[in-house]
C-alpha cells in the first residue's frame, strides 16, 4: 500500500514537472512568435472582417466570408484559427449546422472605424516605420550618446520625422484619437468635478483635437484651445468650441484656465518634462490654475499579470522605442518632477481608464 503510495505521488511529480515544462515551452514560443500575434491583428483589419462580421447578425460561413472579402478561403481559415486562438474572432454552429464565424468583445476593436475601435494603434505600431526603432533597442540601452532607437533608425526623432512626413504624421493623430476616444470617455463619466468651474481650457499637445471635442461636448461652458505643432494643427478638423493654435511647448503655452496633458509628459525625459511644467504654469493664474494630466502611474513593485496596470508597463518598452528619453512614470517619480517644476500639491485619481488623471496645482 506504502509503496503504491509513494509510487502515485511520485507519477504526480513527475506530471507536475512535465506541466512545468510544458508552460515553459509555451513562455518560450510566446517570445519566439509574439510578433505574428500583431501582423496578423493587422492583417484582419485590411482585410475589414471586422467589419463584415459587424453588418451580419447570423454566423457567416468561411466561404461567405472569403468571397465577400475577395481572398482564398484556405488561407483565411489559417488566419482565423489563429485569431480565434487567442480570442479574437469566434467560430459557432449556425442554425442549419454549418459552422460560422461571429465577433468577439475583442475582435469588434479591430473594426476599422467607429467609437471604441482601437485599429488605427494597432495600424501605427505595425507600421514599418514604427517597427524599425525595436531593432535598435539594445543599441539604446548601450548607448552613451543617448540616441534613441527611433533616431537611430530613421536619423531624426518621431516629431522631426513626423514634421516631413505627413502620412505618418496623421498615423499618429489617428492612433492617439482613438486611445483619446476611449480614455475620455471614462474620465468624462468618472472624474467630471475636475472640469467644473473651467471657463478655458488648453490642451497642451492636443493632436487633432480629438479630446477637447468631447470635453466641450460634455462640458459646454469650457472654450478649449487645442495646441500643437504647426504640422499637426494645419490638418486637424475644425471642431465646435476649439481653436486650434500652433506653437512650441517648450517656448511657450497659450494662456487659459486650466491646461490639459495627456500622453504628452511621457514622451519626454524627466527635465524636459520640467521645462513644459514650468511653461504650463505660467500660461494659468497662480491662485486658481491647474494641470490636468492623464498618464500611467506605474506600481512601485514588478507584476506578472494581464490586468489593465501591466499596459503600463508596455507603453514603456514603447516609449524607449519610440522616444528619445520617454517613460512612464511611478507615483514618487511624478512626485518629483511636479515638484521640481513648481507644483505645491498634486492628487491622483482612478477611473475605469488605464491612464488616472493626476491634477497639480501651482
Ligand atoms: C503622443 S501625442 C498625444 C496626442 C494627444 N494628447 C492625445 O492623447 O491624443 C503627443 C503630441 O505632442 C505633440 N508635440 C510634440 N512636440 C511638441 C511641441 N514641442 N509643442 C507642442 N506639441 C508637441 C505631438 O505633435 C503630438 O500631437
Ligand atoms: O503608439 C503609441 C501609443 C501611445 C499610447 C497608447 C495607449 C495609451 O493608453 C497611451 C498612449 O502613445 C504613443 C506615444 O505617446 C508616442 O509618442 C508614440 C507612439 C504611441
Amino acid at each position: 500500500m506504502a509503496r503504491e503510495t509513494n509510487g502515485f505521488a511520485r507519477l504526480n511529480h513527475v506530471g507536475e514537472e512535465e506541466e512545468e515544462e510544458s508552460q515553459v515551452q509555451a513562455d518560450i514560443w510566446r517570445c519566439i512568435s509574439g510578433f505574428a500575434e500583431m501582423a496578423v491583428s493587422k492583417c484582419a483589419i485590411e482585410l475589414g472582417i471586422s467589419d463584415f462580421l459587424e453588418t451580419h447578425q447570423e454566423p457567416v460561413p468561411l466561404k461567405q466570408l472569403s468571397s465577400a472579402l475577395g481572398c482564398s478561403a484556405s488561407s483565411l481559415h489559417r488566419i482565423l484559427r489563429f485569431l480565434i486562438n487567442r480570442g479574437i474572432f469566434k467560430l459557432v454552429s449556425t442554425e442549419n449546422g454549418e459552422m460560422g464565424y461571429v465577433q468577439t468583445p475583442v475582435s469588434r476593436l479591430l473594426k476599422r472605424d467607429g467609437e471604441n475601435s482601437m485599429a488605427a494603434l494597432v495600424l501605427l505600431e505595425s507600421s514599418p516605420v514604427m517597427l524599425a526603432p525595436w531593432h535598435y533597442l539594445s543599441a539604446r540601452v548601450l548607448s552613451k550618446e543617448n540616441t534613441g532607437a527611433f533616431s537611430a533608425a530613421h536619423g531624426k526623432d518621431l516629431w522631426e520625422y513626423a514634421k516631413t512626413n505627413p502620412e505618418h504624421s496623421k498615423l499618429i493623430n489617428d492612433a492617439l484619437a482613438c486611445h483619446a476616444r476611449v480614455t475620455m470617455h471614462a474620465i468624462i463619466d468618472n472624474c467630471a468635478e475636475i472640469f467644473k468651474g473651467i471657463e478655458s481650457l488648453v490642451d497642451v499637445g492636443g493632436g487633432n483635437g480629438t479630446t477637447l471635442g468631447m470635453l466641450v461636448k460634455a462640458f459646454p461652458w469650457i472654450n478649449g484651445i487645442n495646441f500643437d505643432l504647426p504640422h499637426v494643427v494645419s490638418v486637424a478638423p475644425p471642431c465646435h468650441g476649439v481653436v486650434h493654435v500652433e506653437g512650441d511647448m517648450f517656448h511657450a503655452v497659450p494662456k487659459a484656465q486650466a491646461v490639459f496633458l495627456m500622453s504628452v509628459l511621457h514622451d519626454w525625459g524627466d527635465e524636459e518634462c520640467i521645462q513644459i511644467l514650468k511653461k504650463c504654469i505660467e500660461a494659468i493664474p497662480k491662485d486658481t490654475g491647474k494641470v490636468i494630466i492623464v498618464e500611467a502611474v506605474l506600481d512601485e513593485k514588478i507584476g506578472k499579470g494581464k490586468s489593465l496596470k501591466d499596459v503600463g508597463i508596455m507603453l514603456d518598452m514603447i516609449m524607449m522605442a519610440h522616444t528619445t528619453n520617454g517613460k512612464e512614470r511611478t507615483a514618487k517619480e511624478w512626485a518629483h518632477v511636479l515638484s521640481a517644476a513648481g507644483f505645491n500639491r498634486h492628487s491622483i485619481l482612478e477611473s475605469p481608464a488605464i491612464e488616472p488623471v493626476i491634477v497639480a496645482y501651482p
